[in-house]
């Protein structure tokens, strides 16, 4: 007889959605149990630049691309400090690492940052569930014996609020302003300084990603980053070029309460270059007085198609937002530049006249293709060229 046994083992790891389907798997990463929504990532790079970015506060992520975690982590593909994602779900347990990059395996990596990860879990199902329900409500727990109060876990994921109407940036903004002069990652010197930086751009923190900061630095801008929280009047005591609108987590509509009237003051009183990613774009559109609507289960991913109206061209683009900008509602004076070409939902806008425009999806990439770079540049460009006029 064969010492061997197929015999299954026993779960670690327990996945609830509130509509009470369970998916089982092996627990990595921390133990205990987090509440969330879920979301479905299809990138096949960058687990750790998804995990650390802070737009993805709230939500855990179903991996669907099968291989995750077999490069490792290190710190410097960080978005942020800490992971935000509150949990991962990947299909096959992580192997040992392999990269010459790797400095933590990824089970300790997350363990270490308190995040919850279950694998061997059928993602593609999973994946199906979320396209069909819209992003449910779920409860993740870990535990090492496989001990589960299942009715608990459902509970929990049933009373879970929802990310309608939430204000997470004020949980992920950093606590005091800062300067940032890294630039983006090149072969073979990796990341360098900014050191003769010609424009000053004010970038209002929502949940930055490390990246969007490096491609600002690396257009030629001298960055100052300030809190959420920050006025007109912080915002205009750094005398900027242009003004910056961050990517970040929850609600734009709840964001919007403090963001949306610095925003408008600087519409109003000021005649700045203003650029917003994503979280940004959203918040530039409410303070022009569009609306923003909650998706069904979003874009989450690094190959999304997106048409540049102006150009006719398609750029493609990394994504991730669980809001949209309801381009019905559009103000006259404000053009709808960009469109998803998965469903044609508002990838961007622009003011007619006005060095102001924001988009959806994510010009830094990190991870993804790097099609709309070109975005760091024209914001730069509008600095220069509003620098050159007479004032
Ligand atoms: N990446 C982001 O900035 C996301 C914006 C917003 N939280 C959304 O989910 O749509």
């Amino acid at each position: 007889m064969s010492a061997t046994s197929n015999a299954p083992t026993r779960p670690t790891a327990c996945l609830a959605l509130a509509d009470g389907s369970l998916f089982y798997g092996m627990g990595f990463g921390a133990t205990g149990m987090t509440v969330a929504e879920l979301c479905f990532n299809t990138a096949m790079t960058g687990y750790q630049e998804i995990m650390t970015d802070p737009s993805y506060a709230g939500q855990v992520v179903t991996f669907t691309f099968p291989h995750i975690g077999n490069t490792g982590t290190n710190p410097q593909d960080d978005e942020t400090g800490d992971p935000v994602a509150a949990g991962m779900v990947v299909k096959w347990m992580p192997t040992d690492p392999s990269n010459w990059r790797n400095v933590q395996p990824l089970s300790e990596w997350l363990a270490a940052r308190g995040r919850i990860a279950i694998g061997g879990v059928d993602t593609r199902r999973l994946t199906r569930a979320i396209r069909h329900q819209g992003a449910p409500h779920v409860a993740l727990a870990h535990d090492p014996d496989g001990n589960f109060d299942i009715e608990a876990l459902i509970k929990a994921a049933r009373e879970f609020g929802g990310l309608e109407g939430v204000d997470l940036a004020r949980d992920v903004t950093c606590a005091q302003s800062y300067r940032w002069d890294e630039m983006r990652w090149a072969w073979p010197d990796g990341y360098s300084r900014q050191t003769e930086p010609k424009h000053k751009v004010v970038a209002v923190d929502y949940g930055a990603k490390r990246n969007i900061l490096r491609c600002l630095a690396s257009a030629g801008c001298e960055v100052t980053v300030l809190p959420a929280s920050a006025t007109f009047e912080d915002v205009m005591a750094h005398n900027p070029d242009g003004v910056f609108l961050s990517n970040g987590p929850g609600d734009p509509a709840a964001t919007g309460a403090y963001a949306v009237p610095m925003i408008r003051d600087v519409l109003d009183k000021t005649d700045v270059p203003m650029f917003g990613i994503c979280l940004g774009h959203q918040m530039l559109a409410l303070a022009l007085g569009a609306k923003t609507i909650k998706m069904s289960h979003g874009h989450h991913g690094a190959n999304h198609p997106v048409k540049d109206n102006d150009t006719g061209k398609v750029e493609i683009t990394s994504m991730n937002h669980g809001f949209a900008v309801d381009a019905q509602t559009l103000p006259k004076g404000v053009v709808e530049t960009h469109v998803s070409l998965f469903d044609g939902s508002n990838c961007g806008i622009r003011m007619e006249g006005r060095p102001v425009w924001s988009v959806q999806h994510h010009p830094e990439a990190s991870p993804g293709p790097q099609d709309s770079y070109y975005l760091f540049e024209r914001f730069a460009a509008a600095m220069a060229e509003k620098n050159k006029a007479p004032a």
